[in-house]
């Protein structure tokens, strides 16, 4: 008997936004300027993999690592948690949603101040009730350890260094197991030592743990560890590089900088991805 060829099938995308559109701003009296930060991107973060977003500043990178999450709303288009579409939830869904499936790090690190160490790592499974479940609270211990604050476990985000707290912040969005975590600039209030650390941390919560990462940043250095990067230019998707280096990021950054800057002299007035509203 045959038996049938079985070919390797990518796993399905942690998350992914289709033909996304966020326009910013409305014309009202007639007379506002309405800003396209996204403009039909399609992309996905695949599972079990690392992917920066990166482009040139208010390429609207943000805006789509808040809409893929769940953050806000598109205009158009949809976006998905596996294959969960958000835009057919409703806010306590989302809410939900976002607790459970999602874990968030953030330039200013968010931490509670009044809590301990411990208490910030497993606020996201105090909130989802989850604190007895013997497999989280295994997972929490392993957690403590790698991001390396055993020691600091009762001490609170003021005593600490910001290097310090943005690992308990890694270590908090990883506690309740997301099916994808997302980190916007997770480095850019630390120096480069520190960013490092907090880089390796995400870089091994994919590689040895198993989990999807999706990571907003300016820094080629920074992105240089994720397994895949996309760019933005002007709300539009413009490439993608696999097993990216430091060296090929910037390569690619500025010769984005170079047709963004060809492309404006020739298209004025009202550069592409702007739709401005005529008043
Ligand atoms: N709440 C808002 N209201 C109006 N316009 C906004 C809003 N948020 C973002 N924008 C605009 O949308 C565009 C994309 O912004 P976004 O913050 O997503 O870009 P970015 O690539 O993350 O920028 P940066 O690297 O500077 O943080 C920009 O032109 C920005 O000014």
């Amino acid at each position: 008997m045959n038996t049938p060829h079985l070919a390797a099938v990518p796993p399905a995308p942690a998350a992914r936004v289709v033909d996304a559109v966020k326009v910013y701003g409305t014309a009202a009296r007639g007379a506002v300027t309405a800003v396209t930060a996204l403009d039909g991107v399609s992309v996905d973060f695949p599972s079990g993999r690392f992917t920066a977003i990166m482009g040139p500043s208010g390429s609207g990178k943000s805006t789509l690592m808040h809409c893929a999450a769940g953050l806000d709303t598109l205009t158009s288009g949809s976006a998905f948690i596996g294959d969960t579409e958000l835009g057919g939830l409703d806010d306590r869904r989302l809410t939900l949603l976002r607790r459970e499936r999602i874990g968030f790090v953030f330039q200013a690190f968010n931490l509670v101040p009044t809590l301990t160490v411990a208490e910030n790592i497993l606020l996201p499974q105090d909130l989802a009730g989850r604190r007895g479940d013997r497999g989280d609270a295994e997972w929490a211990d392993a957690l403590i350890d790698v991001v390396g604050l055993r020691d600091r476990l009762h001490h609170r985000p003021g005593e600490l260094s910001g290097g310090q707290q943005q690992r308990v912040a890694v270590a908090r969005a990883l506690a309740g197991r997301p099916d994808v975590v997302f980190a916007d600039e997770p480095t850019g209030n630390l120096d480069s030592r520190s960013g490092e650390e907090v880089l390796n941390l995400l870089g091994r919560a994919v590689r040895t743990m198993g989990r999807t990462v999706v990571m907003v940043t300016h820094d080629p250095v920074a992105a240089a560890h994720a397994d895949d990067v996309v760019f933005l230019a002007d709300g539009r998707l413009v490439g993608h590089l696999s097993d990216p280096t430091a060296d090929s990021v910037l390569d690619r950054l500025k010769s984005l900088d170079r047709k963004n800057l060809d492309r404006k002299n020739f298209d004025r007035p009202g550069a592409p991805g702007r739709a401005e509203v005529p008043s």
